[in-house]
C-alpha cells in the first residue's frame, strides 16, 4: 500500500508526495545535494545529523544498498528526500532496496516531489528549517514542527554523535575482495578524533600505513599527548564548529606542542577556530560531489566532495595563518595551513566517499608531514 508522506518548511510551503522510508515526523534543516551518486554514504554520512537531504539528481536507489558502503553504523541524515526511486534495483552488489533499507532503520523519505522546485527555493531563501511526515500526515502539525526546529547555528552535535569510547581502526580501503588491513608494521600513530568520522577517511589514513587509535569528540589534550602519537586528525561532523569548545580547547594545545595534525571539514573549521579564525552560516552551503576548488600553491583545480553549510571566515585568520585552497563556486576559503606549527586542514571532503578522487594527496601530505616531524 502506498503511504503518503509530507515536507513542510518554516516558511510554510508544503510538497506533497509518497512515503518512501519509515512513518513517522522528523525535523531539520532542509539542504540539497547535487552527487549523482552515492546516496547510501550521504545518509550515513555523520555530518548530516540534523538535517533532511534533498538530492537533485532524479533517479534515487538504482544500484540498492549494500552494507559495505556504510560510513557509520546508522543512518544519520534526518530524512531523504528525491523525485523518483525505481521500482526494482539493479547491481550485482545490491542487498536491499533503498526504500526497504530506509524504512528498516526508521529513516523517513519522500518521493515524487518536485526536487528542482524545492532546490531553487533553497537557493533563493537559502536553507529552510523543515519536517518530514510519512504515514499519517497533517499539513499545521508539520508546519508548526518545522518551525520549532531551532536551526543548526549555535548547536553543538559532534559530542552527540561522536563515538563513546576509543577504538583502533585495522581496515583500508574497500577493494570488495579484501576487506581486512594488515596494519600490523604500521610505521605512524595516529589519533583521530571522532566529530562524526566516515569510514572511509580511516580507511584512507591506514592503508598509508598508519596505525589508528579513534577516540571520543570530547577527549582532552592530555590524554592523547599521552599516547604520544605521530599525529593528530581531526574528523568531519555535524552542526555549528563554534560551540565546540571542548575541540577548540584540545586543538589549541596540539599546535603549541607542534603536533603534526590535519583536518577535515568540521576538523577544518575547528582549527581555524583554534587559531583565532571565526566561522560563518553559509547561505545554503556546498553539498555535491562536482565542485572545483583551487589550490593555490600549485594554482591546480580539483573536483571535489563537498558537505558544509558552516565556513571559515578568511577575512578574520589570523597573520600565522595561510589560505592553500580556495572554492571557485563562490570564492569561500577552502584550505589553511599554519605558518608555525605542522597543522593544515581542508574543508571538503578529500576521503570522496562519494566523490572525485582529486584531493587524495591530502592524506599523503598527512604522511608526509608526520614522517618530517
Ligand atoms: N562535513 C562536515 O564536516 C560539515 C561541517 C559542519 N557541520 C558544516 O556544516 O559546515
Amino acid at each position: 500500500m502506498t503511504e503518503l508522506a509530507l515536507l513542510a518548511l518554516e516558511d510554510g510551503t508544503c510538497f506533497e508526495g509518497v512515503s518512501v522510508g519509515a512513518p513517522g515526523l522528523s525535523v531539520g534543516e532542509v539542504v540539497f545535494n547535487t552527487a549523482i551518486t552515492g546516496y547510501q554514504e550521504i545518509v550515513t554520512d555523520p555530518s548530516y545529523a540534523r538535517q533532511l537531504v534533498t538530492l537533485t539528481y532524479p533517479h534515487v536507489g538504482n544500484t540498492g544498498c549494500t552494507a559495505q558502503d556504510d560510513e557509520a553504523a546508522q543512518v544519520w541524515s534526518a530524512g531523504l528526500i528525491v523525485r523518483d526511486v525505481p521500482r526494482r534495483p539493479s547491481n550485482w552488489r545490491s542487498q536491499q532496496p533503498l526504500p526497504e533499507w530506509l524504512a528498516e532503520r526508521g529513516v523517513v523519505a519522500i518521493a515524487g516531489i518536485d526536487t528542482r522546485k524545492l532546490t531553487r527555493l533553497l537557493r533563493d531563501r537559502g536553507a529552510q528549517n523543515g519536517a518530514l511526515m510519512a504515514g499519517r500526515i497533517d499539513r499545521d502539525e508539520a508546519i508548526e514542527a518545522a518551525r520549532k526546529f531551532p536551526g543548526l547555528k549555535g548547536m553543538d552535535l559532534a559530542r552527540e554523535v561522536s563515538t563513546k569510547s576509543a577504538y583502533e581502526w585495522t581496515e583500508g580501503q574497500l577493494d570488495l575482495d579484501r576487506n581486512a588491513f594488515d596494519t600490523a608494521d604500521a610505521r605512524l600513530h595516529v589519533v583521530a578524533y571522532d566529530y562524526g568520522v566516515k569510514r572511509n577517511i580511516l580507511r584512507m589514513i591506514a592503508e598509508r600505513g598508519c596505525r589508528v587509535t579513534v577516540v571520543p569528540a570530547q577527549t582532552p589534550a592530555a590524554d592523547v599527548l599521552a599516547m604520544k602519537p605521530d599525529g593528530v586528525f581531526l574528523s568531519n561532523g555535524p552542526g555549528d564548529p563554534a560551540p565546540c569548545d571542548y575541540a577548540i580547547a584540545a586543538i589549541r594545545e596540539f599546535i603549541a606542542a607542534k603536533v603534526p595534525t590535519f583536518g577535515i571539514c568540521l576538523g577544518h573549521q575547528l582549527l581555524g577556530l583554534a587559531a583565532g579564525a571565526s566561522t560563518v552560516k553559509m547561505k545554503f552551503g556546498h553539498h555535491g560531489a562536482n565542485h572545483p576548488v583551487q589550490d593555490l600553491d600549485s594554482k591546480r583545480v580539483m573536483i571535489t566532495s563537498q558537505n558544509h553549510g558552516f565556513a571559515i571566515d578568511e577575512a578574520t585568520l589570523p597573520a600565522n595563518v595561510r589560505v592553500i585552497h580556495r572554492s571557485l563556486f563562490d570564492g569561500s576559503n577552502q584550505g589553511i595551513e599554519l605558518t608555525d606549527a605542522p597543522a593544515f586542514s581542508f574543508q571538503g571532503h578529500p576521503e570522496a566517499s562519494p566523490g572525485p578522487h582529486d584531493v587524495s594527496p591530502l592524506f599523503d601530505r598527512f604522511v608526509a608531514l608526520m614522517e618530517a616531524n
